[in-house]
Protein backbone atom coordinates (compact mmCIF):
# COMPACT_ATOMS: atom_id res chain seq x y z
CA UNK A 1 0.00 0.00 0.00
CA UNK A 2 1.55 3.37 -0.65
CA UNK A 3 0.54 7.11 -0.16
CA UNK A 4 -1.82 9.05 -2.56
CA UNK A 5 0.36 10.01 -5.55
CA UNK A 6 -0.63 12.99 -7.50
CA UNK A 7 1.18 14.26 -10.23
CA UNK A 8 0.95 17.98 -11.68
CA UNK A 9 2.02 18.80 -15.10
CA UNK A 10 1.85 22.42 -15.00
CA UNK A 11 3.71 25.90 -14.86
CA UNK A 12 6.07 27.00 -12.27
CA UNK A 13 4.68 30.43 -10.51
CA UNK A 14 7.85 31.69 -8.69
CA UNK A 15 5.33 34.11 -6.68
CA UNK A 16 3.92 30.56 -4.80
CA UNK A 17 0.34 31.46 -5.48
CA UNK A 18 -0.62 29.27 -8.66
CA UNK A 19 1.37 26.81 -10.78
CA UNK A 20 2.96 23.75 -9.75
CA UNK A 21 3.34 25.76 -6.36
CA UNK A 22 0.08 25.90 -5.46
CA UNK A 23 -0.65 22.42 -7.01
CA UNK A 24 1.74 20.89 -4.36
CA UNK A 25 0.74 22.81 -1.74
CA UNK A 26 -3.03 21.24 -1.96
CA UNK A 27 -1.65 17.83 -2.46
CA UNK A 28 0.18 18.30 0.36
CA UNK A 29 -2.60 19.48 2.38
CA UNK A 30 -4.75 16.83 1.75
CA UNK A 31 -2.61 13.95 2.05
CA UNK A 32 -0.80 13.11 -1.37
CA UNK A 33 2.22 12.51 -1.92
CA UNK A 34 2.89 15.74 -5.01
CA UNK A 35 4.95 15.58 -8.19
CA UNK A 36 5.54 17.51 -10.76
CA UNK A 37 6.24 17.83 -14.44
CA UNK A 38 7.11 21.60 -15.16
CA UNK A 39 5.81 22.66 -18.69
CA UNK A 40 7.40 26.47 -18.32
CA UNK A 41 9.27 28.49 -15.83
CA UNK A 42 7.17 31.81 -15.28
CA UNK A 43 8.56 34.84 -13.41
CA UNK A 44 5.36 36.13 -11.67
CA UNK A 45 4.27 37.55 -8.23
CA UNK A 46 0.80 39.09 -7.38
CA UNK A 47 1.29 42.05 -10.05
CA UNK A 48 1.63 39.56 -13.07
CA UNK A 49 3.50 37.84 -15.12
CA UNK A 50 6.59 39.17 -16.35
CA UNK A 51 8.26 36.28 -18.43
CA UNK A 52 7.75 32.82 -19.71
CA UNK A 53 10.53 30.19 -20.47
CA UNK A 54 9.08 27.14 -21.63
CA UNK A 55 10.55 23.97 -21.40
CA UNK A 56 11.31 21.74 -24.53
CA UNK A 57 8.28 19.08 -25.32
CA UNK A 58 10.79 16.50 -24.56
CA UNK A 59 11.54 17.63 -21.20
CA UNK A 60 8.10 17.76 -20.13
CA UNK A 61 7.93 13.90 -21.21
CA UNK A 62 11.01 13.08 -19.50
CA UNK A 63 9.77 14.31 -16.18
CA UNK A 64 6.20 12.55 -17.04
CA UNK A 65 8.01 9.12 -17.69
CA UNK A 66 10.62 9.59 -14.91
CA UNK A 67 7.73 9.59 -12.19
CA UNK A 68 5.26 7.74 -14.19
CA UNK A 69 8.21 4.69 -14.42
CA UNK A 70 9.44 4.63 -10.71
CA UNK A 71 6.87 6.56 -8.18
CA UNK A 72 3.45 5.73 -10.12
CA UNK A 73 0.73 8.03 -10.48
CA UNK A 74 -2.80 7.58 -8.42
CA UNK A 75 -3.92 11.15 -10.09
CA UNK A 76 -3.20 13.71 -12.13
CA UNK A 77 -3.68 17.04 -13.33
CA UNK A 78 -2.72 19.62 -15.85
CA UNK A 79 -2.28 23.21 -15.38
CA UNK A 80 -0.60 25.69 -17.73
CA UNK A 81 0.92 23.94 -20.91
CA UNK A 82 1.65 26.58 -23.11
CA UNK A 83 1.38 25.32 -26.54
CA UNK A 84 0.18 22.41 -28.15
CA UNK A 85 3.37 20.65 -28.79
CA UNK A 86 3.63 20.27 -25.15
CA UNK A 87 -0.23 19.33 -25.44
CA UNK A 88 0.41 16.77 -27.96
CA UNK A 89 3.20 15.11 -25.87
CA UNK A 90 2.13 15.08 -22.59
CA UNK A 91 -1.08 13.64 -23.89
CA UNK A 92 0.53 10.83 -25.28
CA UNK A 93 2.11 10.14 -22.56
CA UNK A 94 -0.47 10.13 -20.31
CA UNK A 95 -2.51 7.91 -22.51
CA UNK A 96 0.69 5.33 -22.76
CA UNK A 97 0.65 5.13 -19.55
CA UNK A 98 -2.93 4.56 -19.39
CA UNK A 99 -3.81 6.75 -16.27
CA UNK A 100 -7.66 7.50 -16.03
CA UNK A 101 -7.65 9.80 -13.12
CA UNK A 102 -6.97 13.01 -14.82
CA UNK A 103 -7.78 16.54 -13.95
CA UNK A 104 -7.88 19.20 -17.04
CA UNK A 105 -7.62 22.84 -15.63
CA UNK A 106 -7.54 24.44 -19.32
CA UNK A 107 -5.09 27.10 -18.07
CA UNK A 108 -5.39 29.87 -20.78
CA UNK A 109 -4.86 34.00 -19.16
CA UNK A 110 -3.39 34.63 -16.16
CA UNK A 111 -5.95 36.62 -13.81
CA UNK A 112 -3.57 39.30 -14.65
CA UNK A 113 -3.61 39.07 -18.16
CA UNK A 114 -0.69 37.18 -19.99
CA UNK A 115 -1.23 34.43 -22.14
CA UNK A 116 -0.06 30.94 -20.49
CA UNK A 117 -1.51 29.08 -23.56
CA UNK A 118 -0.77 30.42 -27.00
CA UNK A 119 -4.33 30.83 -28.69
CA UNK A 120 -3.77 28.35 -31.82
CA UNK A 121 -2.80 25.69 -28.62
CA UNK A 122 -6.82 25.27 -27.89
CA UNK A 123 -7.74 23.29 -30.49
CA UNK A 124 -4.98 20.90 -29.31
CA UNK A 125 -6.38 20.42 -25.83
CA UNK A 126 -9.60 20.19 -27.78
CA UNK A 127 -8.57 16.90 -29.97
CA UNK A 128 -5.46 15.56 -27.68
CA UNK A 129 -6.14 16.53 -24.12
CA UNK A 130 -9.90 16.40 -23.25
CA UNK A 131 -10.91 13.08 -24.71
CA UNK A 132 -8.56 12.01 -21.56
CA UNK A 133 -9.80 13.94 -19.19
CA UNK A 134 -11.96 12.54 -15.92
CA UNK A 135 -12.86 15.97 -15.09
CA UNK A 136 -12.17 19.48 -17.11
CA UNK A 137 -12.56 22.79 -14.89
CA UNK A 138 -13.05 25.67 -17.53
CA UNK A 139 -13.49 29.26 -15.59
CA UNK A 140 -16.15 31.22 -17.97
CA UNK A 141 -13.80 32.40 -20.36
CA UNK A 142 -12.08 28.90 -21.05
CA UNK A 143 -15.27 27.38 -21.16
CA UNK A 144 -16.61 30.20 -23.84
CA UNK A 145 -13.26 28.86 -26.04
CA UNK A 146 -13.37 25.15 -25.74
CA UNK A 147 -17.19 25.59 -26.58
CA UNK A 148 -16.90 28.06 -29.39
CA UNK A 149 -20.02 30.12 -28.12
CA UNK A 150 -20.43 32.89 -25.55
CA UNK A 151 -21.89 32.47 -22.08
CA UNK A 152 -24.08 35.00 -20.62
CA UNK A 153 -26.64 33.31 -18.91
CA UNK A 154 -26.58 30.00 -16.82
CA UNK A 155 -28.56 28.14 -19.92
CA UNK A 156 -25.64 29.15 -21.64
CA UNK A 157 -23.46 27.87 -19.61
CA UNK A 158 -25.19 24.63 -19.16
CA UNK A 159 -24.88 24.43 -23.51
CA UNK A 160 -21.50 25.17 -22.98
CA UNK A 161 -21.06 22.43 -20.80
CA UNK A 162 -22.85 19.46 -23.34
CA UNK A 163 -20.23 20.70 -25.92
CA UNK A 164 -17.67 20.40 -24.18
CA UNK A 165 -18.01 17.15 -22.72
CA UNK A 166 -18.95 15.72 -26.38
CA UNK A 167 -15.54 16.70 -26.83
CA UNK A 168 -14.70 13.57 -24.33
CA UNK A 169 -14.27 14.79 -20.64
CA UNK A 170 -16.44 13.07 -18.70
CA UNK A 171 -17.33 15.74 -16.00
CA UNK A 172 -17.32 19.57 -16.47
CA UNK A 173 -16.92 21.62 -14.28
CA UNK A 174 -17.83 25.14 -15.35
CA UNK A 175 -16.43 27.63 -12.31
CA UNK A 176 -18.38 30.77 -11.44
CA UNK A 177 -15.46 33.18 -10.54
CA UNK A 178 -15.81 35.37 -13.74
CA UNK A 179 -19.39 35.22 -13.90
CA UNK A 180 -19.29 39.06 -11.32
CA UNK A 181 -17.76 40.07 -14.56
CA UNK A 182 -21.12 40.27 -15.14
CA UNK A 183 -21.21 44.11 -14.33
CA UNK A 184 -18.63 45.05 -16.21
CA UNK A 185 -17.54 42.65 -18.38
CA UNK A 186 -20.88 41.35 -20.53
CA UNK A 187 -21.79 38.64 -19.03
CA UNK A 188 -25.00 38.61 -17.31
CA UNK A 189 -24.31 37.78 -13.71
CA UNK A 190 -27.93 38.54 -13.07
CA UNK A 191 -28.93 35.31 -15.07
CA UNK A 192 -25.54 33.34 -14.19
CA UNK A 193 -26.40 31.27 -10.83
CA UNK A 194 -28.89 33.78 -9.66
CA UNK A 195 -26.10 35.79 -8.72
CA UNK A 196 -28.44 39.14 -8.89
CA UNK A 197 -30.42 39.33 -5.93
CA UNK A 198 -28.44 36.84 -3.81
CA UNK A 199 -27.63 39.21 -1.56
CA UNK A 200 -31.53 38.65 -0.36
CA UNK A 201 -31.40 35.22 0.09
CA UNK A 202 -28.13 35.67 1.63
CA UNK A 203 -29.73 37.94 4.61
CA UNK A 204 -32.81 35.21 4.54
CA UNK A 205 -30.89 32.05 5.15
CA UNK A 206 -27.69 32.99 6.89
CA UNK A 207 -25.69 31.99 3.87
CA UNK A 208 -22.42 33.10 5.38
CA UNK A 209 -22.93 31.74 8.85
CA UNK A 210 -21.81 28.37 7.90
CA UNK A 211 -18.88 30.47 6.57
CA UNK A 212 -19.45 29.76 3.00
CA UNK A 213 -19.11 25.88 2.62
CA UNK A 214 -20.22 24.46 -0.04
CA UNK A 215 -23.97 23.38 -0.84
CA UNK A 216 -24.40 21.06 -3.21
CA UNK A 217 -27.94 21.43 -5.14
CA UNK A 218 -29.05 18.43 -7.19
CA UNK A 219 -31.05 19.38 -10.40
CA UNK A 220 -33.68 16.73 -9.76
CA UNK A 221 -37.25 16.55 -8.27
CA UNK A 222 -35.59 15.98 -4.53
CA UNK A 223 -33.87 19.69 -4.64
CA UNK A 224 -37.95 20.68 -4.86
CA UNK A 225 -38.14 19.64 -1.17
CA UNK A 226 -34.59 20.83 -0.15
CA UNK A 227 -36.01 23.88 1.06
CA UNK A 228 -34.62 26.68 -1.51
CA UNK A 229 -34.23 30.02 -1.06
CA UNK A 230 -34.65 32.02 -4.38
CA UNK A 231 -33.23 34.78 -5.33
CA UNK A 232 -35.64 37.69 -6.51
CA UNK A 233 -34.98 37.26 -10.22
CA UNK A 234 -35.08 33.86 -10.64
CA UNK A 235 -38.01 31.38 -11.52
CA UNK A 236 -37.01 28.37 -12.66
CA UNK A 237 -35.76 25.75 -9.97
CA UNK A 238 -31.91 25.83 -11.63
CA UNK A 239 -31.49 29.37 -11.43
CA UNK A 240 -32.24 30.00 -7.20
CA UNK A 241 -29.61 29.29 -4.63
CA UNK A 242 -30.77 26.25 -2.89
CA UNK A 243 -29.85 24.63 0.54
CA UNK A 244 -29.38 20.72 0.29
CA UNK A 245 -31.40 17.80 1.23
CA UNK A 246 -31.42 18.16 5.31
CA UNK A 247 -29.39 21.26 5.44
CA UNK A 248 -31.49 23.59 7.07
CA UNK A 249 -30.37 27.79 7.24
CA UNK A 250 -28.17 28.23 10.55
CA UNK A 251 -28.91 29.62 13.66
CA UNK A 252 -29.39 33.59 13.71
CA UNK A 253 -31.19 33.57 10.43
CA UNK A 254 -31.59 36.68 8.77
CA UNK A 255 -29.87 38.35 11.32
CA UNK A 256 -26.64 36.34 11.16
CA UNK A 257 -27.16 36.95 7.16
CA UNK A 258 -27.78 40.53 7.66
CA UNK A 259 -24.38 41.08 9.97
CA UNK A 260 -22.88 38.64 7.00
CA UNK A 261 -23.42 40.53 4.17
CA UNK A 262 -22.41 44.04 6.29
CA UNK A 263 -19.39 41.64 6.89
CA UNK A 264 -18.60 41.39 3.29
CA UNK A 265 -19.22 44.60 2.57
CA UNK A 266 -16.79 45.80 4.70
CA UNK A 267 -14.15 44.49 2.51
CA UNK A 268 -12.56 48.36 1.76
CA UNK A 269 -10.47 46.53 -0.92
CA UNK A 270 -13.89 45.99 -3.11
CA UNK A 271 -16.55 48.74 -2.16
CA UNK A 272 -19.32 47.26 -4.35
CA UNK A 273 -18.46 43.87 -3.41
CA UNK A 274 -22.44 43.29 -2.16
CA UNK A 275 -23.89 43.15 -6.01
CA UNK A 276 -22.73 39.69 -6.30
CA UNK A 277 -22.67 37.56 -3.30
CA UNK A 278 -22.74 33.71 -4.64
CA UNK A 279 -20.44 31.85 -6.86
CA UNK A 280 -21.83 28.81 -8.54
CA UNK A 281 -19.73 26.12 -9.96
CA UNK A 282 -21.77 23.94 -12.44
CA UNK A 283 -21.36 20.58 -12.67
CA UNK A 284 -22.26 17.67 -15.79
CA UNK A 285 -21.30 14.24 -15.49
CA UNK A 286 -22.33 13.58 -19.39
CA UNK A 287 -25.94 13.19 -17.54
CA UNK A 288 -27.02 15.50 -15.36
CA UNK A 289 -26.09 19.05 -13.81
CA UNK A 290 -25.22 20.36 -10.32
CA UNK A 291 -24.53 23.91 -9.15
CA UNK A 292 -22.07 24.11 -6.15
CA UNK A 293 -22.87 27.08 -4.61
CA UNK A 294 -20.84 29.17 -2.15
CA UNK A 295 -20.37 32.57 -0.37
CA UNK A 296 -18.77 35.25 -3.16
CA UNK A 297 -15.63 36.17 -1.11
CA UNK A 298 -15.18 39.80 -2.24
CA UNK A 299 -11.40 39.84 -2.48
CA UNK A 300 -8.36 40.89 -4.91
CA UNK A 301 -6.59 37.40 -3.02
CA UNK A 302 -7.72 34.78 -5.65
CA UNK A 303 -4.46 34.01 -7.52
CA UNK A 304 -4.28 30.47 -8.19
CA UNK A 305 -7.74 29.85 -7.15
CA UNK A 306 -8.53 27.21 -10.62
CA UNK A 307 -4.90 25.37 -9.91
CA UNK A 308 -5.98 25.48 -6.44
CA UNK A 309 -9.52 24.29 -7.27
CA UNK A 310 -8.06 21.26 -9.87
CA UNK A 311 -5.31 20.24 -7.70
CA UNK A 312 -7.79 19.42 -4.58
CA UNK A 313 -10.16 17.43 -7.00
CA UNK A 314 -6.97 15.45 -8.38
CA UNK A 315 -5.82 14.90 -4.46
CA UNK A 316 -8.79 13.67 -3.80
CA UNK A 317 -9.11 11.60 -6.58
CA UNK A 318 -5.98 10.21 -5.48
CA UNK A 319 -6.85 9.03 -2.29
CA UNK A 320 -9.68 6.94 -3.88
CA UNK A 321 -12.50 9.59 -3.77
CA UNK A 322 -15.46 9.15 -6.59
CA UNK A 323 -15.42 12.25 -8.95
CA UNK A 324 -18.44 13.82 -6.91
CA UNK A 325 -16.67 13.76 -3.46
CA UNK A 326 -13.68 15.36 -4.92
CA UNK A 327 -15.37 18.07 -6.55
CA UNK A 328 -17.34 18.97 -3.62
CA UNK A 329 -14.27 18.73 -1.54
CA UNK A 330 -12.26 20.92 -3.67
CA UNK A 331 -14.95 23.43 -3.29
CA UNK A 332 -14.69 23.68 0.06
CA UNK A 333 -11.25 23.70 -0.12
CA UNK A 334 -10.99 26.77 -2.32
CA UNK A 335 -13.56 28.53 -0.41
CA UNK A 336 -11.48 28.34 2.60
CA UNK A 337 -8.44 29.35 1.46
CA UNK A 338 -10.25 32.07 -0.49
CA UNK A 339 -11.68 33.01 2.79
CA UNK A 340 -8.51 32.71 4.82
CA UNK A 341 -6.61 34.57 2.45
CA UNK A 342 -6.22 38.13 4.05
CA UNK A 343 -4.56 36.57 7.07
CA UNK A 344 -1.45 36.16 4.26
CA UNK A 345 -1.56 39.91 2.96
CA UNK A 346 1.26 39.11 0.47
CA UNK A 347 2.29 41.23 -2.27
CA UNK A 348 0.66 44.60 -3.91
CA UNK A 349 -1.82 43.00 -6.12
CA UNK A 350 -3.91 39.52 -6.61
CA UNK A 351 -2.97 37.88 -3.63
CA UNK A 352 -2.38 34.15 -3.20
CA UNK A 353 -5.00 32.05 -1.48
CA UNK A 354 -4.53 30.09 2.41
CA UNK A 355 -3.73 26.99 1.05
CA UNK A 356 -3.75 25.25 4.61
CA UNK A 357 -6.97 27.05 5.43
CA UNK A 358 -9.17 23.89 4.88
CA UNK A 359 -6.92 21.81 7.21
CA UNK A 360 -7.62 24.55 9.75
CA UNK A 361 -10.72 24.59 9.80
CA UNK A 362 -11.50 20.99 10.09
CA UNK A 363 -9.14 20.82 12.78
CA UNK A 364 -11.06 22.89 14.30
CA UNK A 365 -14.60 20.70 13.12
CA UNK A 366 -16.17 23.00 11.29
N1 LIG B 1 -14.56 35.50 -4.84
C1 LIG B 1 -14.74 34.19 -4.69
N2 LIG B 1 -15.35 33.70 -3.59
C2 LIG B 1 -15.54 32.38 -3.42
N3 LIG B 1 -15.14 31.46 -4.33
C3 LIG B 1 -14.53 31.88 -5.45
C4 LIG B 1 -14.29 33.27 -5.70
N4 LIG B 1 -13.65 33.40 -6.89
C5 LIG B 1 -13.48 32.15 -7.35
N5 LIG B 1 -14.02 31.23 -6.50
C6 LIG B 1 -13.99 29.78 -6.63
O1 LIG B 1 -12.66 29.44 -6.98
C7 LIG B 1 -12.64 28.41 -7.93
C8 LIG B 1 -11.91 28.91 -9.18
O2 LIG B 1 -12.81 29.74 -9.89
P1 LIG B 1 -12.42 30.78 -11.01
O3 LIG B 1 -11.87 31.99 -10.35
O4 LIG B 1 -13.64 30.96 -11.87
O5 LIG B 1 -11.31 30.00 -11.81
P2 LIG B 1 -9.93 30.49 -12.42
O6 LIG B 1 -8.99 30.71 -11.27
O7 LIG B 1 -9.54 29.34 -13.27
O8 LIG B 1 -10.18 31.73 -13.20
C9 LIG B 1 -14.11 28.03 -8.18
O9 LIG B 1 -14.45 26.94 -7.35
C10 LIG B 1 -14.85 29.28 -7.78
O10 LIG B 1 -16.15 28.99 -7.34
C1 LIG C 1 2.14 29.10 -13.75
C2 LIG C 1 0.74 29.56 -13.67
N1 LIG C 1 -0.26 28.67 -13.88
C3 LIG C 1 -1.54 29.06 -13.81
C4 LIG C 1 -1.87 30.36 -13.51
C5 LIG C 1 -3.31 30.77 -13.47
O1 LIG C 1 -3.72 31.28 -12.23
P1 LIG C 1 -4.63 32.57 -12.17
O2 LIG C 1 -5.74 32.37 -13.16
O3 LIG C 1 -5.15 32.63 -10.79
O4 LIG C 1 -3.74 33.71 -12.54
C6 LIG C 1 -0.81 31.26 -13.29
N2 LIG C 1 -1.05 32.55 -13.01
N3 LIG C 1 0.48 30.84 -13.39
Amino acid sequence: MTAPRALTIAGSDSGGGAGIQADIKTFQELGAFGMSAITAVTVQNTLGVGGVYPMTPAAVVEQIDAVGSDIGVDALKTGMLFDAAIIEAASARIAAFGWTNVVVDPVMIAKGGAELLRAEAVEAMKRYLLPLALVVTPNIPEAEALAGMPIRTMEDRREAARRIAALGAKTVVIKGGHAEEGAEGGIDSGAIGGVSGAEAAAAEGGAEADHGRTRPVESDAAEAEAGRIRSAESDTAEEGIAMPSGERPLEGGAEAGHAAVSALRADRAMPDAARAQVVVDLVYDGHSFEELTGVRIPTRHTHGTGCTFSAAIAARLAAGADVREAVRTARDFIQAAIEGAPELNLGGGHGPTAHWAYRRLKREGR
